[in-house]
C-alpha cells in the first residue's frame, strides 16, 4: 500500500517532532492568551464601566495588557524556533537528496535535464518545507483554538453556538472540491518550472552555440512559451485559492450577520446583555478566523504536498548500481582486467505526460491535469498521474570478451557508435553489464566496493571536465590530502607547471566554470596532472580529437606517455602512433570485437581496420606515417 506524501513526510521528520511540539505548545500559549481578552472586556463593560461589582479599572487593564505582553514574548520564541525548524529540516533534506543524487548511476542523468534535477533540489525542497512550518503546525493551531473558542461559544450560549457552526458543511464541500483544483495547478506550476530550469541550465551552458547559430530569437520564444505556460499555471492556483478563501469569508460574514440578527433579537428581549452579545462575536472571531486561515494554511499545504510528491519521486528511485552487502575493500589494484560475454544494452526511458487535447507532448511545456470529476464529497487525494513511458532500447556492445594484462595499453579503434565508450564505461561501473562479467586481479568487479574499485581509476576525456575554483583544487579532486610537493611534481610531469606558474596566481588561480579561462591544451594537461596525482593502476583515456597546436600537441602527447607508463591503459584511439604501439588493438563494431592483435597483424588482415586504417587513422596524423614506415 502506498503512504499519502504527507504521511511520508511526517515520518521522515520523526527526528523534529519535539521541536515541532514545542512550537505547537508556544503558539497554544500565544493565542490562548489573547482568548481571555473577550471575557475581561465583557468584563469591563458590564461591571467595571457601569460601576458594578468591585473591580477597578485599573487591575482589570493591567491583567489584560500584562497577558497580551506575554503573548509577544511566546511569539517571538515561537517566530524563533518556527524558522530553526524550517531551515534545518530543508538542509537536511537537501543534502539527503544530494547524497541520493551522487549515488545515482550515470544512466539516471543520461534520461534527465541537469536544470531540472536541480529544480527539485532548490525549488522543491524549498516548498516541501512549509508543509509543517506554514502548513500543519498552524492547522493544528488553528484547530486548538476553534475547539477552544467553540468550548468557549458553548459555555456563553449553546444555541447561539450550535447555530455558528452551521457554516461548517459549505466549508467541508468548498475545501473538498476546491482542493483538488488547487493541488493540480500547483503540481503543473511545479513541472513547468522543472522544465523551465531545465531549458535554462542546457542552453545557458550552450551558449556560443546558440550564438554561433543565430538561435537567440528562438530561444528568447522557447522561453516565453516556457514562461508564459508557468504564468498560466500560477494564476489558475491563485485564482483556485482565491475563490476558497472568499467563499470561507462568506461563509464567515453571513455567520456572523446571522448571529447579530438572532443575537440582536435576543438582547433586544431582554435574554442577553449588550456585554454578552459583544463578547459572543468577539470569541466567534476566533472561531471563524482560524477557520477562515484555513482556506491559506490549506494552500501551502496542497502546495507543499506537490513539492514533496516531486522530492520522493527522486528518493525513491533505486540507484541501479547498488553495492553488494559483503562488498570487499581494495587496497591494491594490479590492473588485470578480464571482459567475458559482456553485452550491454541501453534502455532510454521517454517520458511522455497527458496532454490535454491529446495532440503531441511538447517537452518545453506541461499542461495542466484534468481533475478526475466534477464533484466530490470527499476529501481525494488526486495521485500524480504517472507519465507514459517508452523504453527504447539501443545496443550498446554485445559478448564482448578478452584479457587486458597488468600494464598492457588496449587500443579501441572503430567507427563511430560502435560502442568504444560504453566498453570503457563498465570498467568503473558507470553502467552495469546486461550480462557477463567484468573481472579486476581475478574477481568479478562487483564484488568490490564501488569507491574502492573508482580508487584505481582515472579518465582523461575528450570533454575535460574541470571545475570552478583555483587550479590547485582541480588538481587535487582525486587525492584532497596530496602535499604542495606532488601537486607541482604531477604538473611538472603532465607539462604543466609552466603555464600554470605564468598565471599572477599560480596554483590559486581561479579557471572559471569547466575551466573557461583556460585553452584546450591547457585543460588536458590540468586532466592529465590530475590523473598522474591521483596515480591510478587503470587508466582510461578518450584521446583528444580537437586539433592542438603542434607545440601544445607535442606537450600533451609527452604528458599522456609519462601519465600510460606502468597503468593498464584503455584507450580510445584518435592518433596512429597510440594505436600502432598498443600492446592489443580491438576494432570495435556494431557493438562486437571484430578483429584484434597487434597494428601489423590487423593491417595484414585487411577487413575493418585496414579500412580505418585508409579512411581514417592514416588520415589523422600524415605526418606520422613517415616515422613509422
Ligand atoms: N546514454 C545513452 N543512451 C542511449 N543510447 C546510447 C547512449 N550512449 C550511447 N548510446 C548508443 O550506444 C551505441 C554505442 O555508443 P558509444 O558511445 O559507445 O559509441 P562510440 O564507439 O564511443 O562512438 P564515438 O566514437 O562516436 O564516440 C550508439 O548507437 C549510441 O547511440
Amino acid at each position: 500500500m502506498t503512504i499519502s506524501p504527507v504521511k511520508r513526510y511526517l515520518l521522515w521528520a520523526k527526528p523534529y517532532w519535539w521541536t515541532i511540539g514545542l512550537i505547537i505548545a508556544l503558539g497554544i500559549v500565544q493565542f490562548v492568551a489573547p482568548l481571555s481578552t473577550p471575557i475581561y472586556t465583557q468584563l469591563l463593560i458590564d461591571e467595571v464601566l457601569a460601576g458594578k461589582g468591585d473591580l477597578g479599572l485599573y487591575p482589570v487593564v493591567g491583567i489584560m495588557a500584562a497577558i497580551l505582553f506575554f503573548g509577544v514574548v511566546v511569539n517571538f520564541f515561537r517566530h524563533y524556533c518556527s524558522a530553526l525548524l524550517g531551515n534545518r529540516m530543508m538542509k537536511d533534506l537537501r543534502e539527503q537528496l544530494y547524497t541520493h543524487l551522487q549515488k545515482m548511476p550515470v544512466s539516471f542523468y543520461d534520461q534527465r535535464q541537469v536544470g531540472g534535477i536541480s529544480s527539485r533540489v532548490i525549488h522543491d525542497i524549498g516548498g516541501a518545507q512549509n508543509l509543517i512550518g506554514g502548513g500543519i503546525i498552524n492547522l493544528v493551531l488553528d484547530l486548538f483554538m476553534v475547539l477552544f473558542a467553540g468550548f468557549l461559544l458553548f459555555r456563553m450560549d449553546a444555541f447561539l453556538a450550535a447555530l455558528s457552526l452551521a457554516i461548517l458543511p459549505f466549508y467541508y464541500l468548498s475545501f473538498t472540491n476546491m482542493n483538488v483544483h488547487i493541488r493540480l495547478a500547483w503540481r503543473s506550476v511545479h513541472r513547468q518550472m522543472e522544465r523551465i530550469s531545465g531549458t535554462l541550465v542546457e542552453r545557458m551552458a550552450g551558449i556560443r552555440i546558440v550564438q554561433a547559430f543565430n538561435g537567440e530569437r528562438q530561444e528568447q520564444e522557447r522561453f516565453s512559451g516556457q514562461t508564459k505556460q508557468h504564468y498560466k499555471h500560477t494564476l489558475s492556483a491563485h485564482l483556485f485559492s482565491n475563490v476558497l478563501g472568499r467563499l470561507s469569508e462568506t461563509f464567515a460574514h453571513t455567520g456572523g450577520i446571522v448571529i447579530w440578527l438572532v443575537g440582536g433579537s435576543m438582547v433586544l428581549a431582554g435574554k442577553m446583555t449588550a456585554g454578552e452579545i459583544i463578547a459572543f462575536q468577539m470569541l466567534l472571531g476566533n472561531l471563524y478566523g482560524p477557520i477562515q486561515r484555513f482556506a491559506d494554511v490549506n494552500v501551502t499545504i496542497q502546495n507543499s504536498i506537490t513539492n514533496i510528491e516531486r522530492v520522493f519521486e527522486v528518493l525513491d528511485e533505486k540507484p541501479s548500481i547498488e553495492e553488494s552487502e559483503d562488498a570487499m575493500s581494495m587496497p591494491r589494484c594490479d590492473g588485470h582486467i578480464v571482459f567475458r560475454n559482456v553485452s550491454y544494452t541501453y534502455s532510454a526511458r521517454n517520458l511522455a505526460y497527458p496532454q490535454n487535447g491529446g495532440g503531441p507532448a511538447n517537452p518545453d511545456l506541461v499542461e495542466r491535469e484534468k481533475a478526475p470529476k466534477r464533484f466530490f464529497w470527499k476529501p481525494t487525494s488526486v495521485r500524480p498521474v504517472p507519465p507514459e513511458i517508452t523504453i527504447e532500447e539501443r545496443q550498446g556492445i554485445k559478448n564482448i570478451s578478452f584479457e587486458a594484462r597488468s600494464g598492457e595499453v588496449i587500443a579501441l579503434v572503430g567507427p563511430s557508435g560502435a560502442g568504444k565508450s560504453t566498453l570503457i564505461n563498465l570498467i568503473p561501473r558507470f553502467y552495469e553489464p546486461a550480462c557477463g562479467e567484468v573481472y579486476i586481479d581475478g574477481r568479478d568487479i562487483r564484488e568490490y566496493r564501488i569507491d574502492d574499485l573508482r580508487k584505481h581509476i582515472a579518465l582523461v576525456l575528450q570533454d575535460n571536465i574541470l571545475f570552478s575554483g583555483s587550479i590547485k583544487d582541480n588538481l587535487v579532486y582525486g587525492r584532497p590530502d596530496a602535499t604542495m610537493k606532488e601537486v607541482v611534481a604531477a604538473a611538472k610531469a603532465a607539462n604543466a607547471h609552466e603555464f600554470i606558474t605564468d598565471f599572477k596566481d599560480g596554483y590559486d588561480s581561479i579557471i572559471g566554470e569547466r575551466g573557461m579561462r583556460l585553452s584546450g591544451g591547457q585543460k588536458q594537461r590540468l586532466a592529465i596532472a590530475r590523473a598522474i596525482l591521483k596515480d591510478p593502476k587503470i587508466l582510461i583515456l578518450d584521446e583528444a580529437t580537437s586539433a592542438l597546436d603542434s607545440e601544445s600537441e607535442a606537450m600533451v602527447t609527452e604528458a599522456l606517455e609519462r601519465l600510460m607508463e606502468g597503468r593498464t591503459t584503455f584507450v580510445i584511439a584518435h592518433r596512429l602512433a597510440t594505436v600502432v604501439r598498443a600492446n592489443q588493438i580491438l576494432v570495435v563494431d556494431g557493438g562486437e570485437i571484430v578483429q584484434r592483435g597487434s597494428h601489423g597483424k590487423l593491417l595484414r588482415e585487411g577487413g575493418l581496420y585496414r579500412k580505418l586504417y585508409e579512411q581514417q587513422l592514416k588520415a589523422m596524423r600524415p605526418e606520422e606515417l613517415a616515422g613509422l614506415a
